[in-house]
């Protein structure tokens, strides 16, 4: 069975927690960051007082295996000094960038009475260094090794760098100056510190290294959140626009929906209507009136409600003579002249064959008389013009209701009216006797 797309991306989540998880694990197994220093320099110069007119002497005893010899004469001073100088960059103004390394790994054969030997790192930095006199300028900084710690490879930890106390002397103890920096190497070296003690000092530099990491555990685990991070955006996002599409597609179907169901609720309301219609005369058919005598009957109505009876004099001879098609379009204007001359209020429909039913609440005796009588006059001086000319009647009954009628009651009297109006000759009106009198 396919997959679900929430099923996918809960699968990725969990892939991508695995991931992580291996991430984190891995980070110690990403090779260290190395930078070797000796035995791979080739700029490498010695220095000593004997340039600034002392007498300690600094002399090469194999230069390429970095051994070399400082000799104090006098009597230790602070402004004796001897070491090995390695340049970096070129040496003036753009140097190497070590802030990355962690510690510097040192293998170095010391053979002397000094108590103290001193690795440094010179900084060049643009705001205290010149690139005239980079070699005294260049911030100093540096580790202080005691004798007893050179024992094969000795690690010094970048963090125990200080700045040398004679370079803040010089150019002023400010925040900025006190921080050792290491973005901008320009030398490093090693040496033999002030007040160190007449005799000669041997040192060979076995090795070198500058170690650190290629990405911090720090850097690492923040790559690690900044990708759950994107990720989760992204996921978001994607649901967003998921959701986004689900409800305008299900506001499409709901409109769709309403707009169909509009449309079927006119159909039916048309069908419904048309149900009730006479097709032939356009009034109300029997299932129409009964519709209309059910509502009568259910409010209680017929009080003062007047039933009128019509029905078309002699209609058979008229289908004898000019045809039952002629007939039924008879039946059509007798249909049209009723809806025209009743009031809103008024029903009307076809009861059956040649036979109308009007019901006219709120009328007296004298109103539907009047109704009737007009209808009966329209019709009787109308030429019917279908094939020949002739002319029809109709015979008219007449009830009122009375209270607590029901239909039958009031309808029984109109249908007698009406019957009495054929035996009077026809081409009448006739008020049932009861209701004569109804004002
Ligand atoms: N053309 C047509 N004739 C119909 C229709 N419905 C009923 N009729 C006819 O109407 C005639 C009614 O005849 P009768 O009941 O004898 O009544 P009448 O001839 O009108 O006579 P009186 O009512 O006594 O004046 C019958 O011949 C029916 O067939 C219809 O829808 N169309």
């Amino acid at each position: 069975m396919p997959s679900s797309p929430s099923q996918i991306r809960l699968r990725w989540i969990y892939i991508a927690f695995l991931l992580s998880l291996l991430a984190i694990l891995a980070h110690g197994l990403i090779p260290h960051r190395k930078l070797e220093l000796i035995p791979s320099a080739d700029i490498t110069s010695l220095y000593s007082d004997e340039q600034s007119g002392g007498n300690t002497r600094a002399e090469w005893i194999d230069r390429d295996s970095y051994h070399f010899r400082c000799t104090y004469i006098d009597e230790p001073a602070s402004s004796k000094y001897c070491g090995m100088n390695i340049a970096q960059g070129d040496g003036l103004k753009q140097g190497v960038d070590f802030s990355h390394f962690k510690y510097i790994a040192l293998n170095l054969e010391y053979t002397g009475n000094a108590p103290i030997l001193r690795v440094y790192f010179r900084h060049y930095g643009e705001n205290y260094s010149t690139r005239s006199d980079s070699q005294r300028t260049a911030k100093y900084n540096r580790s202080l090794i005691p004798i007893e710690h050179l024992h094969g490879t000795l690690t010094l930890n970048i963090r125990q760098f200080t700045v040398a106390d004679w370079w803040i002397a010089r150019y002023g103890a400010t925040q900025e100056l006190l921080q050792p920096e290491f973005t901008n190497i320009i030398n490093l070296g090693i040496d033999t510190p002030a007040n160190t003690p007449v005799g000669v000092h041997e040192f060979r530099v076995v090795s070198m290294e500058a170690h650190g990491e290629w990405i911090s555990r720090e850097h690492w685990y923040l790559v690690i959140g900044c990708f759950w991070f994107v990720a989760l955006l992204l996921v978001s996002f994607q649901k967003y626009v998921t959701l986004r599409r689900q409800v305008s597609d299900s506001a499409q179907k709901l409109n769709e929906a309403i707009t169909k169901a509009r449309k079927l609720e006119a159909e039916s309301a048309k069908y419904r209507e048309l149900s009730q219609i006479d097709q032939l005369t356009q009034t109300l058919n029997r299932r129409g009136l009964m519709q209309t005598i059910d509502r009568y009957d259910h409010a209680k109505s017929w009080f003062s409600t007047a039933v009128i009876l019509l029905d078309v004099d002699h209609f058979k001879q008229i289908n004898d003579n000019y045809g039952h098609n002629s007939g039924d379009k008879v039946l059509a204007q007798i249909g049209r002249i009723l809806r025209e001359n009743v009031r809103t209020q008024d029903d009307v429909g076809r009861w059956g064959g040649e036979e109308f039913i009007l019901v006219c609440p709120k009328t007296t005796a004298a109103g539907a008389t009047a109704i009737a009588e007009k209808i009966r006059a329209i019709i009787d001086y109308k030429t019917f013009s279908i094939e020949n000319d002739f002319r029809v009647s109709v015979s008219v009954g007449i009830s009122i209701g009375h209270r607590s009628e029901h239909f039958e009651d009031v309808y029984h009297r109109a249908d007698h009216a009406l019957y009495e109006a054929k035996n009077s000759g026809r081409n009448c009106v006739v008020v049932a006797a009861e209701d004569a009198t109804i004002a």
